[in-house]
């Protein structure tokens, strides 16, 4: 008896739960008529689960454009941005906050932190935001406190942390959700040679354990060594 021949078996690196991040001709137009510029062009990028993805160009070349699209801040002209296997592009203005919320955790450059908060409070309040401030997440947050070599200083504020201290914070009150993307915004410029070091190869870590898609827009050459893949953007254009 003839049985029709099995269906092809996709390879991991084409198999769509493989990819927690996938950007498909994403084109960025900023500005209006004669000012308009093309922040992105066609541009295409798949990153999977614990992968650390580094992305590096010169100052315009669409590094924050690159991460606002990614993480649904910032509509594109054209293309789809898959996050988690949902095309945010679909999505209103409501759903992408919840979506954004539950599958995607920012690292900012200078940590961004409340003045008034202690660090593991800064954790809980990203947990309470989002309606999760359960038994779970406080659970979580120790953990990821301890992960970073923070539990000695979680009752401390960012006054009285330094800033490789409050980089760590930051990274931790970033994965409290457990969020499947990571988006890391020039993590290091604030810091001297041996604190950048530390804190990339803390990033790097964590994205591995974490299993986290993770994207690290930088300038700094010196620590792109820790990234398992390095892209640079020129006008817009990733390769
Ligand atoms: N609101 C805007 N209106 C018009 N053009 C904009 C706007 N925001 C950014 N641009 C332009 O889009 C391009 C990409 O900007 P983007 O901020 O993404 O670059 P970048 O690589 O992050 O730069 P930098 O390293 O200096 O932060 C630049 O040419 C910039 O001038």
């Amino acid at each position: 008896m003839n049985r029709p021949a099995p269906a092809p078996v996709p390879s991991a690196s084409t198999q769509p739960q493989n990819t927690v991040l996938r950007l498909t001709g994403v084109t960025l137009h900023l500005g209006h008529h004669q000012q308009q510029v093309t922040a992105l062009d066609q541009v295409d990028l798949a990153v999977g689960p614990g992968e650390l993805v580094a992305v590096t160009g010169p100052s315009g070349s669409g590094k924050s454009s690159l991460l606002a699209v990614s993480g649904g801040l910032q509509s594109p002209t054209q293309g789809t941005v898959h996050v988690a296997g949902t095309d945010l592009t679909t999505l209103n203005e409501r759903q992408r906050t919840t979506h954004r919320r539950r599958h995607i955790g920012y690292v900012f450059q200078h940590a961004n932190l409340f003045t008034s908060l202690t660090a593991r409070e800064q954790l809980l309040l990203t947990a309470h935001v989002a309606g999760r401030l359960d038994t779970t997440a406080r659970h979580r947050a120790d953990e990821l406190l301890d992960a970073v070599g923070m539990t000695a200083r979680a009752d401390h504020r960012p006054d009285q942390l330094s800033g490789g201290e409050r980089q760590r914070i930051g990274i931790a009150r970033a994965l409290v959700l457990a969020p499947e993307v990571l988006l890391v915004d020039e993590p290091t410029s604030a810091l001297d040679r041996a604190r950048a070091r530390d804190i990339v190869e803390l990033l790097a870590e964590r994205t591995r354990v974490h299993h986290t898609a993770t994207v690290m827009v930088t300038h700094d050459h010196e620590i792109l060594d820790a990234a398992d893949r390095v892209l640079t953007l020129r006008d817009g254009r990733l390769s």
